[in-house]
């Protein structure tokens, strides 16, 4: 048997471009508030797509859209989609938590100039794919690795991304037309930003805190402290 791939070789990056990518980790934050109405300079924008394009996915399947949603009026609709879900969501909190939740800004739907929505095309790559054999749900973890490139890429180009999902599906799925095999993974708030918060906001409002990373590794079998 041939080998017929060709390898290159490779090193650890130099310290400055290796820091400058745990910094890109460890600074990306959800944006919801801090949004300039500058526009995004095409080559950016073509930048944080090819991010996304570059991402894992299984059998390459490459099962994700990128709907690039600018019409006010489409807008209009999502933010009206939110706002149903959000009091829906609001009232599923007990009573000790719902003030404060509804005080938190929870997306950027009209202030961010780009919106973006990424899917998921489950009928991609045909009905058998390699990876995809044994666990059909790997064709969204693979789209979720996308959302994920472009947020780290748009740190490292000042730029804000803020993760909406509180939705119906019923409603995004009529308001964007998508076709039934098609899932609305990541509805993304986009814009350039001057400000990011240095901590999640969750956390600098008292909703959730970081937990101890010791707390999460387990050796060998759930639940065995290594
Ligand atoms: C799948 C998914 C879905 C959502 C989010 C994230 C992810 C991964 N996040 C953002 C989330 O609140 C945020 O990532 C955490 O609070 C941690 O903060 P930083 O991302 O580090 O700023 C989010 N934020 C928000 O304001 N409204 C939302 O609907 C959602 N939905």
């Amino acid at each position: 048997m041939t080998d017929e791939t060709s390898l290159v070789p490779v090193g650890p990056f130099s310290n400055a471009d290796r820091d400058a990518v745990y910094r890109a980790i460890t600074t990306r934050r959800d944006v919801r508030s801090q949004f300039l109405p500058d526009p995004i300079a095409p080559d950016i924008f073509d930048r944080l797509l090819m991010a996304a394009h570059h991402a894992p996915s299984v059998g390459f399947m490459q099962p994700w859209n990128f709907l690039v949603i600018t019409d006010p009026g489409v807008r209009g609709q999502i933010k009206a989609a939110f706002t149903g879900a959000n009091e829906e969501a609001a009232a599923q909190f007990p009573d000790a938590r719902r003030a404060l939740y509804s005080d938190i800004k929870l997306e950027g739907i009209t202030e961010a100039p780009i919106n973006l929505c990424i899917t998921c095309d489950r009928d991609r790559g045909g009905p058998v794919v390699l990876g995809r054999t044994h666990n059909r749900d790997t064709d969204l973890y693979s789209t979720v690795c996308a959302v994920q490139n472009l947020w780290l890429a748009a740190r490292a180009e000042g730029i804000g991304v803020g993760w909406v999902s509180i939705f119906n599906d019923a409603d995004l799925r009529a308001i964007l037309k998508l076709p039934d095999h098609v899932v609305p993974v990541a509805y993304l708030c986009i814009g350039h930003v001057a400000e990011l918060h240095a901590e999640p906001e969750l956390q600098a409002r008292g909703w959730a805190t970081r937990t101890d990373i010791n707390d999460l590794i387990f050796a060998d079998t759930w639940g065995n402290a290594p």
